[in-house]
């Protein structure tokens, strides 16, 4: 926990405590601690089927949990009383693919949430978004539909609309494995000057250079457990003998 000034302790940005989630008999997530602190990125990694987009979107409530509890900077958002709209406009998602709404030109598809759930006025909003899209080098790209931009320049246009809104977390899923690997670097590059100015990301991801080069934490699931939680150089540092077999065939197949 980080101390403020005045020696009050702010609660993490997000706490994750016994979350379980099953479908059926098969348990997807079983037990899950995790805390992330503000201005922390945390990387979810793991093989496929592990959890890990689960987790996330328990976290967003768009998955519920059979078990646990979710606080958000303190508030518990896992009580089934709370509203999940209210809860979702204050974490930002993207998604592997299919992020923008085809229909509209990217900078609605950016100002979209800040309008209709934040209600900010139309011009504001599209001032924001307008610096944002430059600030990528997507400004000319502004009043054009989705179906222009390239794979890559389509998920960094969804970043920049899950980040419109000063979302108090932002929540990053497989957001390149959809995209062909010579852009994959673009979507990295945006992500990590996010981090670098301070925004709190968790991002599932099979890509190390993400973990690698962007997280502060890594967080290794293996069949709805946390089996390694360290910092990013810790971990990547680790012994080979300290890794699980599964681990090593999928991230560390060349050594
Ligand atoms: N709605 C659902 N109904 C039934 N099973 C589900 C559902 N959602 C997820 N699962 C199962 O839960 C397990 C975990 O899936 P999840 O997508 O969370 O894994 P993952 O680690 O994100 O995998 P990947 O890296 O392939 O995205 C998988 O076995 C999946 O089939």
């Amino acid at each position: 926990m980080n101390a403020s000034p005045a020696g009050l302790e702010t609660p993490p940005v997000l706490r994750l405590r016994g979350i379980r989630r099953a479908f059926g008999d098969h348990e997807v997530l079983r037990g899950i601690d995790l805390d992330v602190a503000a201005h922390e990125v945390v990387a979810l990694v793991g093989a496929s089927g592990s959890g890990k987009s689960t987790l996330l979107r328990t976290v967003n409530l768009l998955e519920r949990i059979d078990d646990g509890v979710i606080l958000l900077a303190g508030e518990d958002v896992s009580d089934p009383r709370t509203d999940a709209d209210r809860v979702r406009g204050r974490i930002g998602v993207v998604f592997q693919a299919y992020n923008l709404f085809p229909h509209l030109s990217v900078l609605d598809n950016v100002t979209l949430a800040s309008r209709l759930v934040h209600r900010i006025p139309r011009a504001e909003a599209e001032r924001r978004a307008l610096g944002l899209l430059g600030s990528i080098g997507l400004g000319d790209f502004a009043r054009s539909f989705p179906d222009r931009l390239s794979g890559g320049q389509q998920q960094r246009a969804a970043i920049v609309r899950a980040i419109a809104t000063d979302p108090e977390l932002l929540l990053l899923d497989e957001v390149t494995s959809a995209l062909d690997p010579e852009l994959v670097g673009e979507v990295l590059e945006l992500v990590r000057a996010l981090a670098a100015r301070g925004t709190t990301i968790v991002m599932a991801t099979h890509e190390m250079a993400f973990a690698r080069d962007v997280a502060d934490r890594v967080v290794f699931l293996d069949a709805g457990r946390i089996i390694e939680d360290a910092p990013a150089r810790e971990f990547f540092a680790a012994p080979r003998e300290a890794r699980s077999r599964e681990f090593l065939s999928r991230f560390l197949p060349e050594a």
